[in-house]
């Protein structure tokens, strides 16, 4: 029998968390998905306490303060979790000699290019959020060699909160949804980030000389916040779920106490390339997680 393969994943109860929990994985690998209560980014020693419990062969970084409007009242948690957090990581991981795959987003960037965003971009984040992901990305950069950052964007999927799930509960309150559309970007699918984040991981652990450095992970295709808004509504109706029209605002007719780039759409050509990855539309993302919720809602 060969040895165990230990992985750990920190937030493990977020939407991408607990995709890695529910996806497949080769025999042999063991996850370890610490509750926050047990691997807290913002207590370095706690992070190392979970570090200690098993051989790890690799760390995802999948936890993160990601309350974007919050974040700019709570810079310090924020930077704690976001930036503190990958510091120790980078340094426990390195020391060790294993991988660590870092996710990271789209806000790094000030959204003023009019084409998709490649790695090499220069980045400039609009608000507290993007600020501390950039320095969580730096210090994971900086501090292993063998590390990935994966910034990916919009996340969608059934558990937790995120844009697709608010809408379906705003259509069930009210017949017309006001949303911005003049902000531009890639909608991805919480399970499609685990799947690209286990051929990351699963390659770096087998080849010492795996592909490092920045990636960008989205869906195939692009779209507006309103334009998202529409193909949820669309999908939703279809399967008798609840619906409304959709109203395209601008950014100005919806105030929000952090700024986000008007443009964050990104390029998954050098993810590709590196790990042949291939992403599929968002739009087939948005219909099979209003199935599955519809599914849950009728069983209910
Ligand atoms: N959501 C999005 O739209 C996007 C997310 N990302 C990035 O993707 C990654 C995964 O995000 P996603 O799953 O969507 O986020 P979620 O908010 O769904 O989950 C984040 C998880 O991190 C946990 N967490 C928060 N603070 C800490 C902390 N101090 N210590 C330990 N765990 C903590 C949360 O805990 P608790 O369960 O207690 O809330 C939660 O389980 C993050 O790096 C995020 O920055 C990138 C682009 C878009
Ligand atoms: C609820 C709502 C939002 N909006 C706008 C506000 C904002 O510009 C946009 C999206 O709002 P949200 O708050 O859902 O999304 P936001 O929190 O900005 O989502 C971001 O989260 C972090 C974690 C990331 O890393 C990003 O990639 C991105 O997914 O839609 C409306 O126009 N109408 C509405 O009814
Ligand atoms: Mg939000």
């Amino acid at each position: 029998m060969a040895e165990p393969i230990h992985i750990l994943v920190t937030g493990g109860a977020g939407q991408v968390g607990l995709e890695l929990q529910s996806i497949g994985w080769p025999e042999g690998v063991v996850l370890h998905a610490p509750t926050r209560a047990e691997l807290d980014l913002g207590d370095a020693a706690s992070i190392r306490a979970a570090f200690a419990a098993a051989p790890f062969a690799a760390v995802i970084n999948a936890g993160a303060y990601t309350a974007v409007d919050r974040a700019e009242g709570e810079v310090a948690m924020a930077f704690a979790a976001n930036a503190m957090g990958p510091t120790v990581l980078a340094d426990l991981t390195r020391a060790a000699g294993v991988p660590l795959v870092q996710v990271s987003t789209d806000y790094v960037f000030d959204g003023s290019k009019t084409e998709p965003y490649v790695e090499e971009d220069p980045v400039g984040p609009l608000g507290v959020y993007g600020a501390s992901k950039l320095a969580g990305e730096l210090a994971v950069l900086a501090g292993n060699p063998r590390s990935v950052v994966m910034r990916t964007a919009w996340v969608l999927g059934v558990h937790r909160a995120n844009f697709l799930k608010t809408m379906l509960r705003l259509a069930a309150e009210r017949p017309v949804l006001r949303v911005v559309g003049d902000q531009h970007g890639c909608p991805t699918g919480a399970r499609d980030i685990a799947a690209a984040l286990k051929v990351i991981t699963l390659r770096m652990i087998a080849d010492a000389d795996a592909p490092t450095g920045v990636y960008h992970f989205v869906n195939a295709g692009e779209t507006t916040w309103a334009g998202l808004a529409t193909e949820i509504m669309a999908r939703s109706a279809e399967a008798g779920g609840p619906s409304a029209s959709v109203e395209a605002i601008t950014t100005a007719d919806y105030p929000t106490p952090a700024k986000r780039p008007a443009n964050s759409r990104l390029s998954t050509a050098r993810l590709t390339r590196d790990y042949g990855i291939a992403p599929r539309p968002w739009q087939d993302v948005v219909a099979e997680i209003v199935a599955e919720l519809n599914a849950e809602r009728a069983a209910a």
